[in-house]
């Protein structure tokens, strides 16, 4: 198992539309998360695989976003994906667990072949406990609740904040290592999620997104007393 129990993993991820968008910045970012203690990264596409790769050897969580119109699954989608990220340097890989209908093969089979043919780890996001306990089954070797909250199912969910229920659920119900990844933005919620029994808390945009941070702080100076 690549990631270590009570680690903090931090996903260094920036869309198109980001001013910090491409392999130079995430990067940098991976490098700064390393310097502060994080014990592995998250990132997305073989680029920036490949240039955190470069800077360290601690393991990289690779998935390979990939929209299409005609299905709602975009996290690694399907084999080829998955074999770019491998060979950019990608220690474990994670994709949508969900049965959501994928351009690509069932997520069983994906499991299978990521394991088998390009010997991984295989990180699962799900969002409810079915979902984990078949990722389980399938032989995933983590189980994260990133994707609560992103499917029409878990919507609702997104606005408390993480999802500390379906955590709580996941570690009572698998043996398979349980992530907490999604809205985990403050050091007292990872706290509450090692508590819970995370094996590891992965943090993305309160560490490596400025602009949204920037948001956050803006909005409070927009806030007033009545
Ligand atoms: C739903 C989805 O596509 N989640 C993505 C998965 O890679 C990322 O956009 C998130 O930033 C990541 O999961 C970390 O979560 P947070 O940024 O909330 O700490």
């Amino acid at each position: 198992m690549l990631i270590p129990k009570g680690a903090l993993v931090v996903s260094c991820q920036a869309r198109a539309d980001n001013p910090l968008h491409g392999p130079i910045f995430m990067s940098a970012m991976a490098r700064a998360a390393a310097a502060g203690g994080a014990q592995g990264f998250r990132a997305n596409g073989a680029e920036d695989v490949a240039a955190i790769r470069a800077i360290s050897t601690l393991p990289i969580i690779g998935i390979s976003k990939v929209w299409d119109d005609r299905f709602p699954v975009y996290i690694t989608p399907d084999f080829d994906s998955a074999s770019r990220i491998a060979a950019a340097g990608a220690d474990i890989i994670a994709l949508d667990a969900t049965p959501r209908p994928r351009n690509g093969e069932p997520v069983d089979r994906l499991i299978a072949r990521i394991r088998n043919e390009l010997k991984r780890e295989v990180f699962a996001d799900v969002s409810t406990l079915e979902e984990g306990k078949a990722a389980s089954a399938h032989g995933a070797s983590y189980i994260a609740t990133t994707l609560s909250g992103y499917t029409d199912e878990t919507a609702a969910t997104k606005a408390d904040g993480p999802d500390l229920d379906l955590l709580s659920a996941l570690v009572a119900a698998v043996s398979t290592p349980v992530i907490a990844e999604g809205r985990f933005d403050t050091p007292d919620l990872v706290a509450a999620a090692f508590e819970r029994g995370a094996h590891a808390v992965v943090v993305g945009t309160a560490i490596t997104n400025p602009r949204e941070i920037t948001k956050k702080f803006v909005h409070a100076t927009q806030r007033r007393a009545v």
